[in-house]
């Protein structure tokens, strides 16, 4: 049974007909962008997407869905991925790197819906690094301060080119290991004071609902 899918393919049952969507980006809210092209072909609903990365884009572009941008439109609900969900709804995001154009998109949005698997769930954040987009002449501060919070802070590195990964907004990302995080919203506020960080992957107090896929269907939180 694919979770992921379930979890995407009920979030676009959500859709209606007119809306502005945030797309977000990942494996998940591929299948979201997958069955909204669906929808729009075969129940001929109009709608347009804002994507949250270049992948997002690629994919609304193969799915027939017009895309716009935060100039033209306001986000009428944008559905979005999760790397960890918490008990109070706060998240870490940014496995794909795409955290900082998803945080703009999905704090626009009138409603955000996070879609995921099970396995997401979580009762304390940090098990799952927090990402964060640097400016490349920062990583030596940026290094120290997140030392100097407890934070074990590596360069993510590339797959398939030598040297790190590369945002699509032409910056590094640091995934920073705190194991445990006792209060996301202020480190949220922490991380993004650093001198140098663009944005971090901690989206709190942001969700209006879940959607979850499980062994057992949808499973709706919030
Ligand atoms: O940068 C990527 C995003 O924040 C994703 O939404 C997140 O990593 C979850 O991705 P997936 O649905 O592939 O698990």
């Amino acid at each position: 049974m694919n979770l992921k899918k379930i979890a995407g393919f009920a979030a676009a049952e959500e859709i209606q007909d007119g809306q502005i969507i945030g797309l977000g980006t990942g494996s998940t809210t591929h299948y979201f962008i997958e069955k909204v092209g669906m929808r729009m072909k075969e129940e001929e609903i109009n709608v347009m997407g804002i994507p949250t990365s270049y992948q997002s884009f690629l994919l609304a572009k193969e799915w027939k869905i017009p895309v716009t941008t935060l100039e033209e439109h306001d986000v009428d609900i944008a559905v979005d991925g999760a790397d960890e969900i918490d008990p109070n709804f706060n998240l870490i995001k940014g496995g794909g790197a795409a955290h900082t154009l998803e945080k703009i998109v999905d704090y626009s949005a009138e409603k955000l819906i996070i879609i995921a698997d099970d396995s997401k769930i979580v009762n304390k954040l940090g098990k799952f690094p927090v990402p964060l987009e640097i400016i490349s002449e920062s990583r030596k501060p940026v290094f120290s301060a997140l030392e100097d919070m407890g934070a074990n802070p590596k360069i993510r590195m590339a797959q398939y080119k030598d040297g790190p990964v590369i945002s699509d907004n032409g910056n590094f990302i640091v995934d920073a290991d705190f194991r445990e995080i006792d209060n996301p919203i202020q480190l949220e506020k922490d991380l993004n004071s650093i001198p140098g960080v663009v944005e971090n992957g901690i989206f709190s107090q942001m969700v209006d609902q879940v959607i979850l896929g499980t062994s057992d269907g949808v499973e709706v939180l919030k």
